[in-house]
């Protein structure tokens, strides 16, 4: 069974169409990157998956049922998306805590993500005064605080410096080596060449849909090469 699959997926806003008919599938264990321009869609599929809206027609389910529908959706989906803001008055410790509360965790959970992300030193300190690079690390805490089998994350590698690419790379590669699940939208083409198995590129609607490999010809493409081929030839 897929752990994400979008059916007919399609979402107006008034007369515009941000994404039209979209289906693809994403299989446990794999990395998927959702590639497309800037307007293309990409954070409304998102957020359609995990029910911050509704489709016009069509749907998005996660592990075979709508997300408002699946039983302890913090535990088995972590989502981190773009723009969804902080409390900036409080400090990564005590966020993360109403995220771990949220999900069911414990409380111990949250020193442990703290550490693996890379913001223990500055669990204490205001959220407001965190860099760019820190509140994108925080943003992914709260993802993983809930111990998932799904990773949503839109732009995760945004404002990240070089080695926090780098840990965020080989964090999802150890995620999905267990088993673990990712979709994750990107700007970054050299980047998600980097880091993902699958690629989905949008323009409101599918573009292409498979393999990295598929996509590059085995590597003997650059993805940015093949990226621009096709939204070129359907703008
Ligand atoms: N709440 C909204 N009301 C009206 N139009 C919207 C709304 N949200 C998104 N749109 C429009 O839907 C289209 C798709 O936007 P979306 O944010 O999903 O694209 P995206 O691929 O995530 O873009 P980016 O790469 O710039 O983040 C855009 O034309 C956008 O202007």
């Amino acid at each position: 069974m897929s752990v994400v699959a979008f059916e007919g997926f399609t979402k107006r806003y008034g007369e515009q169409v941000a994404v039209d008919d979209l289906t693809f599938q994403v299989s446990p264990g794999r990395i998927v990157g959702l590639l497309g321009p800037n307007g293309a869609g990409k954070s409304t599929a998102l957020k359609g998956l995990v029910g911050l809206l509704h489709p016009t027609r069509g749907e998005a389910r996660v592990f075979g049922a709508r997300y408002a529908d699946i039983t302890s959706p913090g535990r088995r989906v972590g989502v981190h998306l773009d723009g969804l803001g902080f409390e900036t008055a409080l400090t990564p410790r005590h966020h993360l805590r109403i995220c771990a509360a949220a999900a069911g965790q414990a409380r111990s959970r949250v020193d442990a993500v703290l550490e693996e992300v890379g913001l223990a030193s500055v669990a204490s300190r205001a959220i407001g005064r965190l860099s760019t690079g820190m509140r994108q690390r925080l943003g992914l805490a709260g993802a993983l605080v809930g111990d998932p089998e799904l990773l949503i994350l839109d732009e995760p590698a945004n404002g990240l410096d070089p080695e926090g690419i780098r840990w965020l790379r080989g964090y999802l590669r150890s995620f999905a080596d267990r088993g673990g699940t990712v979709l994750l939208s990107s700007h970054q083409l050299a980047e998600t060449a980097q880091t993902v198995d699958e690629v989905v590129v949008i323009r409101r609607r599918l573009l292409f849909a498979g393999t990295l490999g598929e996509l590059t010809d085995g590597g003997k493409r650059r993805l940015e090469d093949r990226f621009f081929e096709l939204v070129d030839n359907h703008a």
